[in-house]
């Protein structure tokens, strides 16, 4: 199976959360490949990372970090890939740093962003497989059977209400 997903972030602390989305790919069957690679600890090994990550086949890379979270828009700097920033929530200022470090990228180089923490991770990853599903009829047909469940489960919720 040709690992599609590259899933990166800046620290082993990020992993909790990064892997929600590692599990939901999972899910959807869709190969995915996970790294600790830091824009500030190890500098050449994110630079060698977004510069290799088309040619070795990858089609969406989502990235996670947390505090001074610069790892997603340094790789956007170097891939015209579609890089998917998760804010990872900080201890100090409980992720709004994470979130607009990410998120006020420059313009010419988009980071797609999503929201701080777990929702953002799990959001992270079915964004990606929205991505392949442009081009993957099974990923399509699972991210449509999921939203019928979520559709049924909240009429269900919704009926419950006393
Ligand atoms: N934001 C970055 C980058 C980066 O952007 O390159 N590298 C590590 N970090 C972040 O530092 C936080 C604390 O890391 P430690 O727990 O290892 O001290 C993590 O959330 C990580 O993503």
């Amino acid at each position: 199976m040709t690992i599609e997903i590259g899933v990166v972030m800046g620290s082993t602390s990020d992993w909790p959360t990064m892997k929600l989305a590692c599990d939901l790919l999972a899910e959807y069957g869709i190969a995915y490949e996970k790294k600790v690679v830091s824009a500030h600890r190890t500098p050449d090994l994110m630079f060698d990372y977004a510069k290799t990550a088309r040619k070795r086949g990858l089609k969406v890379i989502i990235a996670g970090a947390g505090g001074a979270a610069h790892l997603p828009g340094m790789i956007a700097a170097q891939t015209t890939l579609p890089v998917i920033g998760v804010p990872i929530k900080s201890k100090a200022l409980n992720g709004l740093d994470s979130l607009l470090s990410i998120v006020q990228m420059p313009g010419g180089v988009p980071v797609a962003t999503v929201a701080i923490g777990e929702a953002g991770a799990k959001n992270a990853a079915l964004l990606a497989a929205q991505i392949l599903s442009i081009t993957d009829e099974t990923v399509a047909e699972k991210l449509a059977r999921t939203r019928e469940n979520m559709r049924l489960s909240v009429i269900e919720s919704s009926d419950s209400l006393e």
